[in-house]
């Protein structure tokens, strides 16, 4: 078993916020990794220092099991929560841009950018200028944009916010395509159909994961029905810690 990334003993303070308290975590080779907590819990924070966009205070971050160089850090997908997009660009410059950026030129390039296009249903937008882009267009071109050098890692934060069901669910198609391809994802999301769908999920409350596990575990565990139930049962027991 192969470990993408392992993140060990972080800690994060935003002057005096305790953002992040001794947080582990270990993702395994081609699993969907949920990751779950309420607003402000440190979600982004936490993945922003798995990319090495953030510097942790304290611990320590291997990256396919080896101490992340610069260019560790550009094999892998990311996609912000907010869109960072060219505007005054068309979606086909934007990603011709971020395509050249991995080193992808001339006739390769361009087919790349018509596949990743076509697996978010942009292919025939691709001409627009992005400031005519709607919110969920935008989303998805980002997640194109992620796409665009197959990595075998990716963090996508709360990709799917603001998608209408059926491009969501289509999405989701996608993400457990990538994952039977050997990809390995981390996603932050609010959704609870989401969260059933990952391979594990890690709650992240107050600083700490205080729960971690697949979802019919976690189910048997919380002696709950549903994803939701799981959530609040392990905030609960969070609150009594
Ligand atoms: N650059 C920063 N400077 C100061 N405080 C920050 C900074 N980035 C995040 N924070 C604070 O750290 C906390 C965690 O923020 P973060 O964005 O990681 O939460 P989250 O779990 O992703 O939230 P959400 O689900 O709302 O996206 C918040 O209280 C936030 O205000």
């Amino acid at each position: 078993m192969s470990f993408p990334i392992k993140g060990e003993h972080l800690h994060k303070k935003y002057k005096n916020q305790i953002v992040l308290n001794d947080v582990s975590l270990t993702l395994q080779e081609g699993e969907i990794y949920g990751l779950i907590g309420p607003s402000g819990a440190g979600k982004t924070t936490l993945v922003r220092i798995l990319l090495g966009l953030e510097k942790a205070d304290s611990g320590k971050i291997e990256l396919f099991e080896q101490r992340p160089t610069l260019n560790a850090f550009r094999s892998l997908g990311y996609m912000a929560q907010s869109d960072a997009l060219y505007s005054e660009l068309s979606a086909y410059q934007n990603l011709s841009f971020f395509a050249s950026i991995q080193g992808l030129h001339g006739k390769a390039k361009k087919a790349r950018i018509l596949e990743v296009a076509k697996a978010v249903e942009l292919d025939k937008d691709l001409k627009k200028s992005v400031a005519q882009f709607s919110g969920g267009m935008k989303r998805r071109l980002s997640l194109a944009a992620a796409l665009i050098h197959q990595p075998r890692l990716y963090l996508l934060d709360e990709p799917t916010v603001g998608l209408d069901p059926l491009i969501r669910k289509k999405l989701w198609t996608l993400f457990h395509y990538l994952k039977e391809k050997g990809a390995t994802i981390i996603v932050t999301t609010h959704v609870m159909d989401e969260v059933a769908q990952c391979s594990r999920v890690g709650l992240l409350s107050e600083g700490k994961i205080i729960a971690e596990g697949a979802p019919k575990a976690l189910m048997q565990r919380y002696h709950v029905s549903s994803v939701e139930d799981i959530f609040i049962a392990m905030e609960k027991e969070g609150a009594k810690k």
